[in-house]
């Protein structure tokens, strides 16, 4: 039998033949799909962020657009960015599931093409590394933040040597803002990151174009071919980490020549390699970078900005600092359970601006199963952490900056289960290893300033507090700010340069 079409005579074998060849050809591509376990499911896809929003990956406006989809798709959902699929995570409960019970499983990190070119592939955040390595690396690098934060300060009355530093780098920024208003009449609160950075002494213009890439997800970690075309921010990110990676180099070399400096800061690590005879495997090398960039100077100037707009807000700080602290001596770590109202609007701070609205990208260990859904080993993970919050079925009126939210007691004390539903800092196995240190810089810097400074706007002036959306996210630029000093400053013996 035979029929007869406009090219030449089909045979019913001919058929037979083609859909054997199909059927088997659909089989095998099935045989290596992975199996879903019985009982589980494949976690609902979307489809993908709008080309728009495809380009800067979690960047720009897709904080909000997730958070959107996440209330149709729910707290375990896939998109596709590019050619890569990426798992995103939203829902307190749901997060932390997956980054602490199931810890284990979503710790590892996404082997992303920028990422390959931080600290040349070698870094203890970013790099794809989660084993044995990884995990003396970060315990290492914890017990030097730790040594380094509780030390006693020798020549100062500070409790710690945090404590000293931090004061000393506050006074300076105090100053700081006194001259720049004397001289310019006015300033912004961006001028934290170019006053400050003491810890990096980086360009701020060099942090920048770190952020843009290793923050905003860039697009040729999601559309692989991207990396044989010119792209001009992702040669500025290299030339930026070379550049970091040559500053950390000669510290260290610095610090290894100089022993005596090696007590203080960044040293701390080497003391501790050595106690811990760390170097004597030689596949444990010290971290090469530090992670502290400008979060917390990005922490300080959303202080300035919420300040500003909530006048009435800086001045219950103030009149709880100047009865608790007052005026005659600088604050000190051990005032923070007397403080609660400045403790509160620190929370909300971070509550409110979300800067960081994900985590670092993560990525799945193993094959395994959340809420009942099948995720695949090495699928891509975001956090989102500005959903939890501004999740409606957590907080009251999420959009409101309201710092109260958080007192209980009267306004005594702060609600610190409410306190710890707050996301900045990640989850489990991954958890930013300098948050305490962020917390207790945050609190010094705000303290000291508000001590000894009242901040306000030009008259008629208005802040726009719309973030620029990307994974560290600042507010726009604001040039109008004044400064009133609040008493007489004591003098101090730091030398003010300010280029
Ligand atoms: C307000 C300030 C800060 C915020 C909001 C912040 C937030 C974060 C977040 C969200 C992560 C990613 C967690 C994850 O991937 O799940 C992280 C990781 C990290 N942070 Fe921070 N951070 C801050 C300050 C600092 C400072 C001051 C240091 C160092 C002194 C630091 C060191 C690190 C390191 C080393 C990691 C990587 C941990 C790992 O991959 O195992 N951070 N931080």
């Amino acid at each position: 039998m035979s029929l007869v079409g406009s090219q030449g005579i089909i045979s019913v074998i001919e058929i037979l033949i083609a859909s054997a060849v199909f059927c088997l050809t659909f089989i095998v591509i099935r045989s290596f799909r992975k199996q879903i376990p019985q009982g589980a499911e494949e976690a609902p896809r979307t489809k993908g962020l709008p080309p728009d929003r495809q380009r800067a990956g979690a960047g720009e406006q897709s904080t909000l657009t997730l958070t959107q989809m996440s209330q149709t798709y729910g707290d375990v959902m896939q998109i596709q960015i590019g050619t890569r699929p990426v798992l995103v995570l939203s829902g307190l409960d749901t997060i932390k599931q997956a980054l602490v019970k199931q810890g284990e499983d979503f710790m590892g990190r996404p082997d992303l093409y920028s990422f390959r070119h931080i600290a040349d592939g070698q870094s203890l955040t970013f790099s794809t590394d989660s084993g044995e390595v990884w995990r003396a690396r970060r315990k290492l690098a914890q017990n030097a933040l730790k040594t380094f934060s509780v030390s006693p300060s020798p020549n100062s009355s500070s409790t710690c040597l945090l404590e000293e530093h931090v004061s000393k780098e506050a006074d300076y920024l105090v100053r700081k803002f006194l001259q720049l208003m004397e001289e310019k009449k006015r300033f912004g609160p961006l001028s934290v990151h170019g006053g400050l950075c003491g810890q990096c002494h980086l360009l701020p213009y060099a942090l920048d174009q770190f952020e843009v890439v290793a923050s905003s997800g860039n697009a040729v970690d999601f559309i692989p071919v991207l990396q044989y075309l010119p792209n001009s921010t992702m040669k500025k990110f290299m030339e930026f980490n070379k550049r970091f990676l040559r500053l950390l180099q000669d510290i260290v070399k610095e610090h290894y020549e100089s022993f005596e400096k090696v007590r203080r800061h960044h040293g701390l690590l080497i003391e501790q390699s050595q106690q811990n005879k760390v170097e004597a495997n030689a596949n444990i090398q010290l971290p090469k970078e530090i992670n502290c960039f400008d979060t917390v100077t990005t922490a300080l100037s959303w202080s300035l900005m919420y300040l500003v707009t909530y006048p009435d807000i800086q001045k219950k700080i103030q009149e709880e600092l100047d009865q608790i602290i007052g005026r005659e001596r600088r604050p000190r770590l051990s005032d923070r359970p007397m403080v609660p109202y400045t403790e509160a609007f620190i929370l909300e701070m971070f509550r409110h601006s979300s800067f960081l609205p994900f985590t670092i990208p993560h990525c799945t260990t193993r094959d395994t199963v959340l809420n009942g859904y099948y995720i695949p080993k090495d699928l891509c993970v975001f956090v989102n952490q500005w959903q939890v919050n501004h999740d409606e079925k957590l907080w009251k009126e999420p959009s409101k900056f309201d710092p109260e939210r958080f007192l209980h007691a009267g306004g005594t004390e702060v609600n610190k289960a409410d306190g710890e539903k707050v996301l900045v800092f990640g989850l489990g196995k991954r958890r930013c290893i300098g948050e305490t240190i962020a917390r207790w810089e945050v609190f010094l810097f705000l303290t000291t300033l508000l001590q000894q400074l009242e901040f306000s706007v030009s008259n008629g002036k208005k802040v726009d507090m719309t973030p620029l959306y990307g994974l560290l996210m600042k507010h726009k630029r604001c040039e109008h700010f004044q400064v009133k000093q609040r008493f007489p400053i004591q003098s101090s013996e730091l030398p003010l340069d300010i280029g």
